[in-house]
């Protein structure tokens, strides 16, 4: 249903002024090529930085790529950007004008954007209101809610009035965890009646685990693996992640413990480790048997999960989200 393929988009440099220092050209997505089919949750993952909205605002028809190509239901959309407007609902990041209405016209002003009759917008507005649990919060003005309720009355918008493809860019963002089920229930449905299409940007590995159907991982611009997160970790199938936290500071002076500091990931007391299994377990006696015990506050051992994966691709995971627990 989408096709993207050899997509490179480059921000070009800026030139300081007056003696300050200009910036560099950003080359934001770098020959970036994938399919997503018809009804499945297709997601973004990567970084800060990587270039998933960029790559999204080229896929909803805002920006205009530097090469490549983008076809979604047989529209070229480089051609005719106009056009994603009629296939695809997009809730970015950003707020929008629709900040200064209020939940209900929000959501109705957006369908009868979309062509709907003034009742069937309403009715869509009240159908979405109620399925999200806004109907509440259906006067109040968008802008004057807490961030996850704004986060949801923007969804509410967009998912009024079906598009076949939604495309939601960290749709879930400060939400509660009721807010969040409503949301992927939602999200569901319009897979299950209407054969919707999803695609979703995301940094949180966790929550791309648990819901999307395949992934493509970014990193710096480009397409590192594309894969169903099974698929994904059976790439690390062989190793197992130790998680070690230490009270203070790691024992240095217990010659086992050294040895796995230049393999740990280190971020403040935790010291997070994929091994084989036999080394894991050489490990585990190594901290739990000896002089180190007593360094230690706590110890998992666990099998792979999306992160171990980006780190094995060699991404960057400073910013992945959900990984590095403090
Ligand atoms: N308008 C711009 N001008 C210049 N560089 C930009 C611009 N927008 C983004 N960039 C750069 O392009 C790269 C990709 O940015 P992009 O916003 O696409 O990343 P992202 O993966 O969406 O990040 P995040 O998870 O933080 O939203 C980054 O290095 C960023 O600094």
């Amino acid at each position: 249903m989408c096709a993207v393929r050899d997509l490179v988009k480059t921000y070009p440099a800026v030139r300081g002024r007056r003696g300050a220092p200009g910036t560099p050209a950003v080359r934001a997505n770098d020959k970036v090529t994938f399919d997503i089919r018809r009804g499945e949750i297709f997601g973004l993952l990567g970084p800060n930085g990587a270039g998933k909205s960029t790559l999204v605002r080229q896929l909803t028809g805002l920006m205009r790529p530097d090469e490549g190509s983008i076809e979604i239901l047989g529209h070229d959309i480089v051609r005719h950007p106009e056009r994603a407007a009629r296939i695809l609902a997009y809730l970015g990041q950003e707020s929008t004008a629709l900040d200064e209405l209020s939940v209900a016209l929000a959501a109705e002003t957006t369908a009868r954007l979309r062509g709907l009759t003034a009742a069937d917008a309403r009715a869509e507005r009240d159908a979405v209101l109620d399925e999200l649990g806004l109907t509440e919060l259906a006067s109040r003005p968008v802008k004057k809610l807490s961030g996850g309720q704004r986060r949801l009355a923007c969804l509410a918008s967009a998912l009024v009035a079906e598009r076949p493809l939604l495309v939601l860019d960290e749709p879930t963002t400060a939400m509660d965890p009721v807010a969040r089920r409503a949301v992927w229930a939602a999200v569901d449905r319009r897979r299950a009646e209407y054969g919707t299409t999803v695609l979703l940007v995301t940094h949180n590995v966790i929550e791309a685990e648990t819901v999307l159907d395949r992934v493509a991982v970014l990193d710096r611009g480009r397409v590192i693996a594309c894969d169903t997160p099974v698929g994904l970790k059976e790439r690390v199938a062989g190793e197992v992640r130790v998680e070690l936290v230490w009270r203070e500071q790691a024992p240095l002076d217990v010659p086992e413990v050294a040895a796995l500091r230049d393999i740990a990931v280190r971020s403040g007391r935790r010291w997070s480790l994929r091994l084989a299994p036999d080394e894991a377990r050489a490990a585990l006696a190594a901290v739990t048997g000896g002089a180190a015990f007593s360094a230690l506050d706590d110890f998992t051992l666990a099998t792979p999960s999306l992160e171990d994966v980006y780190l094995a691709l060699g991404g960057d995971t400073r910013n992945l989200k959900g990984l590095v627990k403090t």
